[in-house]
């Protein structure tokens, strides 16, 4: 067995098991029914995000009964622990929104702070939502214990009129039910068939994204994201995880040996080709900075930009999470990749041996249908680019899946807002007009503060069949279910000074996907004019609590949005281990 090679005077669980001092410890212990055996062997923390706010976790805690029985069979003792969840597609639309990316650090901090508690030795994380899926992720990385992830997975697709729909559909339908172009009552069937199970947001949206990420940065074991969550089939991927974790400990392999630069670069890789969501762009840079690596939204970017995108799914294209997972799911994915010599092979995983190696083990093949052949892709570059120019210096990212090449270029006056609620009303009251540039600002992460998603804003415009008449940027973030010219994470955010809060009515904005430029016909002489009669940031509407919290802590877009400054190489990581 693995465990009988594990050091057991290193593991940081000795700490509350050994000697005469910890009784007390010992005490509480038998008082949850273990015994000596158990308290003797590794301790594994299984963190699942399971809460009964939104369908994407409220499987998890099924999920994580099966991780702990291959902890089990693997001589370990797993000790199952909750934290907490925003669910955006519950957040969208109000004040709530602000709540979202906070809750990532939250998550983190709060598995850190279990395990740390707890002397837990390693860690299966379980999670099934936007952020919460990055949040454990970070967390991982930050205490550099043994770890596998494993997503929840997604939802079954609504049917409707012989078409899957998802989540995505309905908030569309917002659009055109405000455009007098859909009933009540059609809405109220859309609404009541879209979301049909469990799970997380059918199409590649962030929950898929990031799942898709998981697999492709070695953290979570390859396909175990993909059956939908109410497959019972999943569970042999949990029982798989845990022992996973216990072959990772027995070998001392860390969350930070599996993800590195390389690793990095094949997460985004998987990003790009899939059309994923423009929150990778945050995500990845603040994975990155837990391990002490410099991967920021140019980085990440740069290898969208090199990127063939060739998996067909919603919002860009036709299929959603589950047609991925029935034609071959995220392994084929990469083997496509592979062939284009665009995966490091030699990046560690959580099977304790490399990507290339469990890629040999993968028979599936493109299909061309959900999965195109990397030699003949949707288009050739990435289905998310960046954009720099004089209006974002710091970058800006946008979702191009689904456009056509004359489409990814746009020149427009600005009409500027200063929240998303002021910009969701005119659009309600169709308070715009076609070949402008709508502009959101003040919603970066300090300014909103929580750097909020659009989509409702968004869909509202897709739904009245604007979404290619306009464009849209902001120095906040958008749903992975956004589609049209939309421009997020323009940085640095108008709360720091970014050029974003010296735009006025009426300036001419230039965005180009095709050449990654996002700039306004202003001079460096007028940008600094305007610059000395700004007012400032606006003050943080929050005066006290984990808001106001967050907005003095919170970092910069480009480098993920973090609230700590991220590992520096520091030697003392987590415990002695
Ligand atoms: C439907 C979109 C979902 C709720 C979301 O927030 C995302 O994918 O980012
Ligand atoms: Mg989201």
């Amino acid at each position: 067995m693995p465990s009988n090679r594990v050091d057991k005077s290193k593991l940081p669980s000795r700490h509350v098991t050994e000697g005469p001092s910890r009784a007390p410890h010992r005490s509480y212990f038998y008082a949850m029914g273990l015994d000596e055996h158990e308290i003797a062997q590794p301790w594994v923390g299984v963190a699942t995000c399971w809460n009964e706010a939104a369908p994407c976790n409220i499987t998890l805690n099924r999920q994580a009964q099966a991780v702990k029985v291959g902890v089990k069979n693997a001589k370990g003792t797993p000790r199952e622990f909750t934290t907490i969840t925003v669910t955006d597609g519950i957040a969208m639309g109000h004040e709530g929104m602000r709540s979202s990316l906070a809750s990532r650090e939250a998550i983190a901090d709060t598995v850190e702070l279990t395990m740390r508690g707890h002397c837990y030795d390693a860690l299966v994380g379980l999670a099934g939502c936007d952020k919460s899926l990055p949040g454990m992720m970070m967390a991982m990385v930050r205490l550099n214990v043994p770890s596998v992830f494993i997503y929840g997975g997604s939802i079954l697709p609504g049917r409707l009129n012989g078409q899957d729909v998802t989540v995505q559909d309905v908030f569309e339908a917002v659009g055109k039910h405000q455009a007098g172009n859909m009933t009540d009552a059609e809405l109220e069937i859309l609404e009541r068939v879209a979301c049909p199970s469990a799970g997380a947001c059918g199409g590649q949206f962030t929950a898929n994204t990031m799942a898709c990420v998981s697999e492709a940065i070695g953290l979570a074991l390859l396909n175990s994201s993909g059956a939908p969550a109410p497959y019972e089939s999943r569970d042999q991927y949990g029982v798989a995880s845990g022992e996973a974790v216990m072959n990772l400990i027995a070998k001392n392999i860390r969350a930070r040996d599996i993800v590195t630069r390389k690793s990095l670069e094949n997460a985004a890789r998987i990003v790009a080709c899939t059309g994923g969501s423009t929150n990778a762009g945050l995500h990845l840079p603040a994975i990155a900075a837990e391990a002490g690596i410099d991967f920021d939204l140019s980085d990440v970017c740069e290898i969208f930009r090199d990127t063939p995108y060739f998996v067909d799914l919603k919002p860009g294209g036709k299929y959603v999470a589950k047609d991925l997972y029935e034609a071959g799911g995220v392994p084929v994915v990469l083997k496509e990749l592979r062939k284009a010599g665009l995966i490091h092979e030699d990046c560690m995983t959580a099977t304790g041996r490399v990507i290339g190696e469990e890629l040999d083990m993968i028979k599936g093949e493109a299909d061309n249908r959900v999965i195109y052949s990397v030699a003949n892709p949707i288009t050739k570059t990435g289905g998310v680019v960046g954009l720099k120019g004089n209006l974002a210096p710091e970058g800006a990212i946008v979702k191009v899946a689904g456009m056509s090449e004359e489409e990814q270029i746009f020149t427009g006056p600005a009409r500027v807002f200063e929240c998303e609620e002021d910009a969701f009303e005119a659009v309600k009251a169709r308070q715009y007009e076609e070949g402008e540039v709508i502009v959101i600002r003040n919603e970066g992460p300090a300014g909103g503060p929580g750097m909020r998603e659009m989509l409702s804003t968004t869909a509202a415009l897709s739904g009245q069949g604007m979404g290619k008449k306009v464009a849209l940027i902001t120095d906040g973030r958008f749903s992975g279910a956004t589609r049209g010219f939309c421009v997020g994470h323009v940085g640095p955010e108008a709360a720091q000074g970014g050029p974003i809060a010296l735009l006025k009515d009426g300036d001419m904005i230039t965005l180009n996907a095709r050449t990654g430029e996002l700039s306004v016909a202003l001079t460096d002489a007028e940008l600094a004019e305007r610059r000395k009669t700004w007012a400032g940031p606006r003050e943080t509407i929050y005066a006290s609590g984990a808001l106001w919290k967050y907005a003095q802590l919170v970092g910069s877009t480009r480098l993920g949005a973090l609230t700590h400054p991220g590992a520096k190489g520091e030697k003392h990581i987590y415990m002695d281990l």
